[in-house]
């Protein structure tokens, strides 16, 4: 029984997360991710939300090319939300919401694999760690354009709060992220980004990748 990630391999794999799905994408995803993963994506997840997404046959065939590409790429698979999907591809691991199920029971279902929890309070940190989360997902940092219920932006500062309470889980920030403002993410206490727009509608996705993760990777070198 494979065991559960070390915190330091899931720090190194939060550096350059991209989250998307096919709505996201101006182009083929297949494509999207195939110059992310050359530009050096660390993490993926397999997100297919909002109006337009794809379901059914459709969504499971482009969730096994993605998984596929990234297989080869050796960059771990996360699944956001969908446990059954998770498990029926045998993904790397599943991020949750706060709304979706409880981190608890997830835990249960997938065995040791990834579990990354959302989280905007102290309070939901401290909770998603007694249920067993490898890693947070904090944001949005900034205005987002990628998720129409999102909470308003709360700025870096509950990177800080977070670190400040003792929270040492490996934390992931999302929410507008660009390579502007990367420094200052990780500066703040996260070990890494997570990108959607940012990536998905760059004119040129790999460099955009590059760019990110240079400035993410410079900015933890000096922490
Ligand atoms: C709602 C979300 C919040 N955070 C993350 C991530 F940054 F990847 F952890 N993914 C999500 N889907």
């Amino acid at each position: 029984m494979k065991e559960r990630i070390s915190p330091v391999r899931m720090r190194e794999y939060l550096r350059m997360y991209l989250v998307m799905g096919n709505v996201n994408c101006r182009t083929e995803p297949e494509m999207v991710l195939a110059e992310a993963l050359a530009g050096g994506i660390t993490l993926f997840q397999f997100r297919e939300k909002g109006t337009d997404a794809l379901s059914g046959e459709q969504m499971f065939t482009l969730a096994r090319q993605l998984q596929d590409m990234c297989r080869r790429a050796s960059v771990p698979f996360i699944v956001n939300d969908d446990v059954e999907l998770a498990l029926e591809l045998n993904a790397d691991g599943v991020h949750i919401g706060q709304d979706d199920e409880s981190a608890e029971s997830v835990r249960e279902r997938i065995g040791n694999r990834i579990l990354g929890v959302s989280a905007h309070t102290v309070e939901e940190a401290r909770r998603a760690i007694l249920h067993g989360a490898d890693y947070l997902g904090v944001g949005p940092i900034y205005p987002t354009v990628s998720k129409d219920d999102a909470k308003a932006a709360q700025g870096t500062a509950i990177l800080r709060e977070m670190r400040g309470a003792g929270i040492e889980l490996p934390i992931v920030g999302i929410g507008g992220i660009t390579a502007d403002r990367a420094e200052e993410v990780i500066r703040a206490g996260a070990n890494g980004v997570a990108v959607i727009s940012a990536v998905t509608q760059a004119e040129r996705v790999r460099s955009a990748v590059e760019g990110i993760a240079a400035t993410v990777n410079q900015a933890v070198v000096r922490l």
